[in-house]
């Protein structure tokens, strides 16, 4: 971690770069896309307009969707235990809300196309999967010998033609969106129109099923270690009792929740190798020369899997947060390019967790008829994307009162998605940027 600070983050103009990735960048995407872009003046547009409605001032007035979002999953897990495709609707429907004002119930075709488009682009940047990775140069070959740059462009068109047609409707829609505010209110100069539909787009394919994996493997660790679950539950029927549903608000009081969450992010990073960075300029650094275009990787599962920074680190310990406070946490990225959704991802995780927390306990599920046994190590990495294999979970409330109030919560809530994206669009009109929950 030290040496990823130094190089990310205090010689960040140097290491900040992506390398190039032939089948990803330049055919799949057609260099529109933020992740794989080099560090330039491209980049830098896409980072202050992703900027300018992530950061954690605007963050801050998302809490009230993403609340609305988190009674839905709650009231769903007490009916069914199909918890990943609830995971996948809930981040997803936030993202989509909030870049095409209009929330997702799960069967839209347009949300099935989205997540399609979403998969193929994780898969295809791992680097070097691809023949074309390995040997540039047939990228220049002509279209009938080259099946990489064709089917390049399938792609990139299919998912064009659906960013074009999410753009349409989150402009003609009543409420307000990213796309709107991009729109009416960001300097995109130096950008063409299909870039800046791309760039809206992006955040969708980065944020979807992050947010969602980090979400299954807290339950991985909640079917894993009850005696943490027991604790955190003492400390929110504390501070927060059986008779509401935890909000953001209670975090400060609760600690040992908090923690849970970050041991969560430390325990199992979902980007087990980073995304790899490239670096723009030669330099040298701890007696090795590296020259320009090297590839430089934070690898994630080492850093945070560090026994000299974390002690004990193969075990899920959340104390180990209130030992130590200050101990690093970089599950985000480091440096200039951290992830930008990373305020979003963490209000959705602070108010989900709390939540399921507060109103279930958690069981492995049966397979066959047999208690399944949950392997923390069984992972499937889906290109950058490391993911638990899906095991079965059951989801008990805990008692008959929060039962009644998850029910009449989801009976009461406030359903006119609309209306609140319009508060929200009051909010940062207001300029209200203060930090705070
Ligand atoms: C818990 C959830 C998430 C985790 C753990 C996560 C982690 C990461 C990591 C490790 C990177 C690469 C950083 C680097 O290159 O050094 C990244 C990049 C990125 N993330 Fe996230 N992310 C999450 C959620 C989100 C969300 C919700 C959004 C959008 C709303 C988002 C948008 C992006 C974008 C656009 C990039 C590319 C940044 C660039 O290349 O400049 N992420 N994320």
């Amino acid at each position: 971690m030290e040496i990823t600070k130094e190089l990310f983050g205090k010689r960040g103009r140097i290491y900040s770069s992506r390398p190039r990735m032939v089948m990803g960048n330049e055919n799949l995407t057609q260099n529109k896309h933020t992740a794989l872009l080099p560090y330039g003046p491209k980049w830098k547009i896409h980072n202050r307009i992703h900027n300018s409605i992530l950061a954690a001032g605007k963050t801050q007035h998302y809490t009230e969707l993403i609340e609305s979002e988190s009674i839905r999953v709650l009231h769903h897990l007490m009916h069914t235990n199909e918890y990943n495709r609830c995971y996948t609707r809930f981040t997803s429907s936030i993202i989509f809300s909030l870049v095409y004002g209009k929330p997702l119930q799960g069967d839209e075709p347009e949300f099935h196309e989205m997540l399609k488009i979403a998969e193929n682009f994780v898969a295809a940047i791992a680097g070097g999967t691809w023949l074309v990775d390995i040997f540039p140069f047939i990228n220049r070959l002509p279209s009938f010998l080259n099946p990489w740059k064709s089917m390049g462009n399938r792609f990139h068109d299919r998912a064009m033609r659906l960013f074009q047609s999410n753009a349409s409707h989150a402009m003609r829609t009543k409420a307000w969106n990213f796309t709107k505010h991009v729109h009416a209110a960001e300097d995109t100069s130096g950008l063409t129109d299909k870039e800046v539909l791309y760039m809206i787009g992006v955040l969708f394919e980065a944020g979807n099923d992050s947010t969602s994996t980090v979400l299954r493997f807290c339950t991985m660790a909640a079917i894993l270690f009850p005696d943490a679950v027991q604790l955190a539950q003492t400390e929110l029927d504390a501070v927060v009792g059986p008779l509401r549903l935890p909000t953001v608000a209670d975090l400060p009081q609760m600690p040992y929740v908090s923690a849970f969450i970050n041991e969560v992010l430390r325990w199992r990073p979902i980007t087990p190798g980073g995304v790899v960075h490239a670096s723009s300029e030669d330099d040298t650094f701890m007696g090795y020369q590296i020259p320009r275009g090297s590839v430089l990787m934070f690898n994630h599962w080492s850093a945070h899997l560090d026994e000299d920074t974390y002690t004990d680190s193969l075990s899920f310990r959340p104390d180990r947060w209130l030992e130590n406070p200050n101990l690093p946490l970089h599950a985000f990225g480091y440096g200039r390019r951290v992830c930008p959704g990373q305020y979003v991802a963490r209000k959705t995780l602070d108010i989900m967790v709390p939540r399921l927390l507060w109103a279930f306990d958690f069981e492995a599920g049966y397979e066959n008829g047999v208690r399944a046994k949950i392997d923390p190590y069984n992972l499937q990495e889906l290109g950058a994307l490391l993911r638990p294999v899906p095991f079965p979970a059951i989801f008990k409330p805990r008692d008959e009162a929060r039962r009644a109030l998850i029910d009449m919560a989801f009976a009461k809530r406030d359903t006119d998605i609309d209306g609140i994206l319009n508060r929200v669009k009051t909010a940062i009109s207001r300029g209200s940027d203060i930090i705070s929950n």
